[in-house]
C-alpha cells in the first residue's frame, strides 16, 4: 500500500525508527485517537460519529498505529483496508480532512515529535487526501450546507 507514497533514502534511519518505532507511534496514536473521537467538528459528520460509536477507540488505535508503522518504513503489519475503501462510505469532505490533519499536526507537536519528523509524517498524510475524500460526496455535502463557509 505504500508504493505510491514517500519512501526513505537508503542508509538513513527510517521515519518509523525516528518516531520511536512501534512504542513511539502507539503513544502518539493513543493521544490522537482520543482527540479525534472527542473532536466536535469530526463528529458533526454523522457517518464518522456512527463509526466511532460502533467500532470504539481500542480497535481504531490499533489500526492507525499499524498503518502508521507501515507507511513510515516499519514492518508490514497493517491488516485494514486501503484508505479509499475504508473511507468511501464516510462522505468525507475537504473540511473533514482538514480537521483530521489539524488534529494530527497538533498531536505530533503535543507529543514532542521533532520538527523534521512532523513535516515528513504530515506530508504522508497529505499524500492520501484524494484517496480519503469522496469528491461527489464532498459536492453533495457542500450543497446540503454541511460544509463551513470560508
Ligand atoms: C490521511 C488521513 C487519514 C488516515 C491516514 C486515516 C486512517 C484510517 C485508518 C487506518 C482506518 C482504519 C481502516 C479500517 O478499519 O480498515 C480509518 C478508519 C476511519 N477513519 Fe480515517 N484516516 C484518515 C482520514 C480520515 C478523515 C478525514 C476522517 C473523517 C473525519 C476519518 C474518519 C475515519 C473513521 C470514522 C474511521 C472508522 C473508525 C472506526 O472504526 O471507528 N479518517 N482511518
Amino acid at each position: 500500500m505504500t508504493q505510491n507514497h514517500p519512501v526513505e533514502p537508503a542508509g538513513n534511519p527510517t521515519l518509523y525508527e525516528r518516531l520511536g518505532g512501534i512504542f513511539g507511534i502507539a503513544a502518539i496514536m493513543d493521544v490522537l485517537t482520543d482527540r479525534l473521537f472527542d473532536n466536535a467538528w469530526a463528529n458533526r459528520n454523522p457517518y464518522v460519529a456512527k463509526m466511532h460509536e460502533r467500532n470504539g477507540r481500542p480497535g481504531f488505535k490499533f489500526m492507525v498505529t499499524a498503518w502508521s508503522a507501515e507507511v513510515t518504513g516499519g514492518p508490514s503489519c497493517y491488516p485494514g483496508r486501503d484508505m479509499h475503501d475504508s473511507h468511501k462510505d464516510m462522505v468525507c469532505t475537504e473540511h473533514d480532512f482538514d480537521v483530521v490533519a489539524l488534529e494530527i499536526a497538533a498531536t505530533l507537536s503535543f507529543c514532542g515529535v521533532g520538527v523534521q519528523e512532523q513535516k515528513e509524517y504530515l506530508a504522508i498524510i497529505e499524500s492520501f487526501r484524494r484517496e480519503v475524500i469522496d469528491a461527489p460526496a464532498n459536492e453533495r455535502a457542500r450543497e446540503a450546507g454541511r460544509v463551513p463557509v470560508g
